[in-house]
């Protein structure tokens, strides 16, 4: 059995573990803040593979930051989260992104940028112009998309056709004509409050580990 690892990356209370239990349990609960990381497992049934996929949430507070280069080194892919109504989180979201880019070669990770707490849409603080983040070199790899879930899933569902179609291209992706060899940003917004959030991560995690499946 294939063993892919996933890590969870961004400032305290963004709402990464509550996602991550969203993801899981299909539930809500309040919990404490994370102390140095949680460790979730999840089967997966591919057409071609049974893949069992780590999930490492890591502690958002600033005095874990140190270690958690250790949760993400070996990981496949890293969901950076931050929360819509709080521009310093993506700032933090940001941040996260230039270190993952210094420690990993552009087909090494692939990289989801998640806008949760959609409910606070009123506050929001972090617009939809985020394209201008990501740098010229990630920008040119990327695939970038616009901040909605359903985009993520056409998304990394179109890579991994593409990839298992053994295309290097993906003609016509709206904002990227490359498709990167393993390396990929994407960016979705999502509500742990909400049910259908589950649902969403099913069908994004699906492509998302169809996608991570077709690398290995
Ligand atoms: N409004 C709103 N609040 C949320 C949402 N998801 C989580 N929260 C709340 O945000 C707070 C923090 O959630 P956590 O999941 O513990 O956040 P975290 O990012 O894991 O925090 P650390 O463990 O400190 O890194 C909690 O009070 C949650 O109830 C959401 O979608 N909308």
């Amino acid at each position: 059995m294939e063993l892919t690892a996933l890590v969870l990356l961004g400032s305290t209370a963004v709402g990464k573990s509550s996602l991550a239990f969203r993801y899981v349990k299909n539930d809500f609960k309040e919990t404490l803040p994370t102390v140095g990381c949680s460790f979730f497992t999840q089967l997966v049934c591919l057409d071609t593979a049974t893949i069992k996929f780590e999930i490492w949430d890591t502690a958002g507070q600033e005095k874990y930051h140190s270690v958690c280069h250790l949760y993400y080194r070996g990981a496949n892919a890293a969901l950076l989260v931050f929360d819509i109504a709080r521009k310093e989180t993506f700032d933090r979201a940001k941040a996260w992104l230039r270190e993952l880019e210094k420690e990993f070669l552009h087909d090494e990770i692939l990289i989801v940028l998640v806008g949760n707490k959609t409910d606070l849409s009123a506050e929001r603080e972090v617009t939809l112009e985020v394209s201008s983040i990501l740098s010229p070199r990630l920008r040119d790899q990327c695939l970038l998309d616009h901040l909605l879930q359903k985009n993520v899933t056409r998304a990394l569902n179109r890579v991994s056709t593409a990839r298992r179609n053994g295309q290097d291209r993906c003609p016509d992706f709206p904002m990227a004509g490359q498709v990167p060899h393993g390396a990929a940003v994407a960016l979705f917004d999502c509500c742990n409050y909400a049910v259908y959030t589950q649902n969403i991560f099913q069908q994004a995690f699906q492509c998302l580990w169809t996608y991570l499946a077709s690398t290995l």
